[in-house]
């Protein structure tokens, strides 16, 4: 192999290049920002660059969207060809390489079916729970109720859907029951790589053991850090050595990689007091011995928090930090769209990549909302992207739905009739439905011949309009467009939705008991509550580069009137600590 080609393996540390290139299943921990998702990005440079002649996929699983993405385009940065890797979350995974190839194998989904979102979910849980005339007290999940449950299924069943979960639970059947499926699937795979591996469930171990035990041959890497395992209450868990070994079939090697690149040592001996297995972090970054700022606010009135962020990230921009490595989080959505408004109105010189309250939902898996993206994202920029788009939506319709599409239906087709689809003036509701109809009339299909689809379409707009009344939003062409618009500025984010990245500068709030922890937490699982807690308080805490701003707001309260308190093991942890 010509060692040129491989000049991005200079870029890794001697245990990381080692890791890199190995050839053993491997289970790699280790801490924070000691670079184990540059490693996976490496080594899947490295699987594409020395097997460019193959076919064979190098699968990379990510827990979310935006991780798959940020790990595609770092390696479209390195001009490496990705025809041969494949990254994406399990569900996306699953439904690509199983659901849709062989769901005529399947009696339940043999003769189409769709994907509902949780919108829908709840819609059916109400009106059982009103049926069958169960009150839920707040807080209870209804899938409690055996005949809540049975009452969802026999409703899904009959009207060809399917919920998130049961794509798990589907391809686990589908790959447990047939040979060939095991064998066609594991036959295209060289290496499978598991990103925060912590979060895995069950059913996606056992789904992936399957496939390893079918062909030997595959590599099974398995990354992550169990003191940032937070989804233990939806499953998560991080499986030893021995676990792997005995599901896979193999031995797995376990890897560690020692040093932090991200954070200074300051910000690492304070987020250290929430590991759950401790163990000691040497900081290796430029930044090493910075001081930073670390400091923990408990006496300010939610009404002056907007006013407080604002500031702090006026000080640092005029420090020099850049927008994008400013970072605004909370536990909750419903806590960030009025920060996000404030902060837009105060500091209206300052980009946003924050979340707007827009009339269409993220759902990627449905074939409206992937209508949407293509009419109100500009036509003729990132042409990659649309035609995967386009050619996601003819999956859908002919996979899913089970729709005859003819011949000549292909991506630039679909990409033709969107485009051409007429613009209702200033209307985002009219265009689109304009958009759907002419796309269906070219493409031959009957929304009323097609009763699954039209259940979807219906559902589709119902919760947009929802939406729009709820939100008090506009119904123009702008509010449509801003749903696709590509963001660039200080983020702001959910907790969970900044796992595995990283900033200069961390500004977290809503550190209450009842928010953090929850209240489930705290009513359901009070065991587990400290732990649960620690592990939150170290992925967020993990996050910053240097400066640390945390607030426990006061004025918060329960829907009775009581104040939410500060959370008692951050508390705990800042009394040790020598804050800013
Ligand atoms: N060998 C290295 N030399 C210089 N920088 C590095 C090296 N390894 C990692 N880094 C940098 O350190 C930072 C953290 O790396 P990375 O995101 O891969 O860590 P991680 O272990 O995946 O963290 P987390 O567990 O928080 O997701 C990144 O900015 C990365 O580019």
């Amino acid at each position: 192999m010509d060692t040129e080609k491989l000049w991005f393996l200079d870029d890794l540390n001697p245990k990381q290049r080692a890791i890199c290139i190995s050839d053993k299943n491997t289970l790699l921990t280790a801490c924070p920002g000691s670079g184990k998702t540059r490693t996976l990005t490496y080594r899947l440079a490295f699987l594409s660059t020395t097997h460019s002649d193959s076919h064979k996929l190098n699968i990379a699983i990510t827990y979310t969207n935006r991780a798959s993405e940020e790990i595609k385009s770092r390696l479209i940065n390195f001009n490496i060809d990705l025809k041969n890797i494949w990254a994406g979350t399990i569900h996306q995974f699953c439904l690509e390489f199983i659901i849709r190839p062989y769901s005529m194998f399947s009696k339940r989904i043999s003769k189409g079916y769709h994907i509902i979102d949780e919108f829908v979910q709840r819609q059916y849980t109400n009106e059982i729970c009103e049926q069958l005339q169960i009150k839920l007290n707040f807080n209870e999940d209804p899938f409690l109720h055996p005949t809540v449950v049975q009452e969802y299924n026999k409703r899904l069943e009959e009207n060809k859907e399917i919920d998130f979960n049961m794509i798990l639970k589907l391809s686990y059947d589908l790959v447990n029951s047939n040979n060939f499926i095991r064998y066609n699937l594991s036959s295209i795979l060289r290496s499978v790589h598991v990103d925060e591996y912590q979060d895995t469930n069950d059913l996606q171990y056992n789904i992936l053991g399957l496939i390893a035990r079918e062909n030997r041959a595959i590599r099974f890497y398995f990354i992550g850090d169990i003191n940032q395992a937070i989804y233990g209450g939806i499953g998560g868990i991080a499986k030893n050595k021995t676990q792997l070994d005995e599901l896979f079939g193999t031995s797995f090697e376990i890897e560690q990689l020692d040093g932090c690149y991200r954070s200074t040592q300051r910000a690492i001996d304070f987020y250290s007091h929430f590991q759950v297995a401790s163990s000691d972090i040497s900081a290796e970054s430029n930044l090493k011995d910075e001081m930073g700022i670390i400091s923990y606010d408990r006496t300010i009135d939610r009404d002056d928090l907007a006013k407080r962020i604002a500031e702090i990230i006026n000080e640092q921009l005029e420090l020099g930090v850049p927008e994008k490595e400013i970072c605004v989080i909370a536990p909750q959505w419903g806590l960030l769209y009025p920060i996000s408004k404030s902060l837009r109105s105060l500091l209206p010189n300052v980009s946003f990549d924050a979340p707007d309250v827009t009339p269409i939902k993220f759902d990627p898996m449905n074939v409206f909302y992937r209508i949407s993206q293509l009419k109100f994202s500009v036509a003729g920029k990132n042409t990659g992207m649309r035609k995967r788009v386009a050619n996601e939506i003819i999956s859908i319709l002919t996979d899913d739905y089970k729709i005859h599409l003819s011949d000549n239906i292909d991506s630039y087709f679909i990409l033709k009739c969107i485009n051409a689809a007429k613009v209702c003036d200033e209307n985002g509701i009219e265009t689109l439905i304009n958009t759907v109809n002419s796309l269906f009339s070219i493409c031959k299909i009957d929304l009323e011949q097609e009763m699954h689809l039209k259940k979807a379409y219906i559902d589709f707009f119902d919760k947009v309009n929802q939406r729009i009344t709820d939100n008090n939003l506009t119904t123009d062409m702008d509010a449509f467009k801003k749903c696709f618009q590509e963001k660039s500025g200080v983020v702001i984010n959910s907790y969970h939705g900044v796992k595995g990245e990283e900033y200069t500068t961390v500004i977290a709030f809503g550190f209450l008991n009842g928010l953090i922890p929850n209240w489930d937490l705290i009513i359901n699982f009070p065991e587990e509550r400290t732990s649960e807690t620690r592990k939150l308080l170290y992925v967020i805490c993990s996050r910053a580069k240097q400066n640390l701003y945390l607030f426990s707001e006061q004025g918060r309260v329960t829907r009775k009137g009581n104040p939410l308190n500060p959370t008692d093991e951050l508390i705990s942890c800042c009394a040790k600590f020598n804050l800013d």
